[in-house]
């Protein structure tokens, strides 16, 4: 599986980002088209424990069913433990040396960057992907950076050779395909398909705009 089509509609949630119930928004999500899931239970009222772990597995069933990778935010040993096809870490996570000792070799790998010196850090460190941004406002992630903007989505694609790199923070229908011009290969959402009316509806959209001219 190509990491850099997997990428067009990476669609990210933990249960506390969702009105209804996480299982069916993801349904709905992979019914509508979404190409990648990452579970990521993080900030108020995310579960923990048992509970976490068990929704992890649930999830990844889900996702396993659907054939579309399912990749764990943070929590290596999670991702480990339940089988994920892998794992995201951010800059002040594990290095990403350290993290690839413990997956196993087929484990996709992805790396946060919020400026290019930390997107071109994740490329020299061999990282399976880039999650680059938040390119536009945001209100999903408390302690989400200053916009990088279109402008410096540009210039971390420009940086970062061959390795894929997808569009995070504040990413909507109106400006999805603005980041596919930019150079990003996907886009990667949360409020845009979990706070939808019909999540399938969002990721279908979702899916139309970012489609690569062939
Ligand atoms: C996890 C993360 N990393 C950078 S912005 C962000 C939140 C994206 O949420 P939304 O798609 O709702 O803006
Ligand atoms: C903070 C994050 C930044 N980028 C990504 C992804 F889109 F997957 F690359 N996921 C995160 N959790
Ligand atoms: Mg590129």
């Amino acid at each position: 599986m190509l990491v850099r089509e997997s990428l067009q509609v990476y669609f990210i949630m933990g249960s506390n980002n969702c009105r209804g119930e996480p299982l069916q928004v993801v349904e709905q999500a992979l019914k509508g088209g979404i190409t990648m899931f990452q579970f990521r239970e993080k900030g108020s009222g995310a579960k923990t424990g048992k509970e976490k772990h068990s929704l992890a597995i649930k999830l990844k069933q889900l996702c396993n069913h659907y054939g579309v990778p399912f990749i764990v935010n943070d929590d290596v040993d999670l991702a480990v433990d339940i089988g994920a096809d892998g794992v995201h870490v951010g800059q002040d996570d594990e290095p990403l040396a350290s993290v690839k000792q413990r997956c196993p070799k087929s484990f996709i790998i992805g790396v946060s960057a919020t400026n290019s010196t930390e997107a071109v850090q994740a490329f020299q460190a061999g990282a399976d992907y880039i999650g680059a941004g938040p390119v536009f406002p945001t209100s999903t992630k408390q302690d989400a950076k200053l916009p990088i903007g279109l402008a410096g989505l540009e210039e971390i694609n420009r940086l970062t050779g061959e390795t894929p790199v997808t569009a995070i923070g504040g990413i909507h229908t109106d400006n999805a395909a603005d980041a596919i011009k930019a150079g990003a290969d996907g886009v990667s959402v949360i409020s845009a398909i979990s706070q939808a009316e019909s999540p399938q509806q969002a990721a279908q959209l979702l899916n139309k705009l970012t489609a690569k001219k062939r």
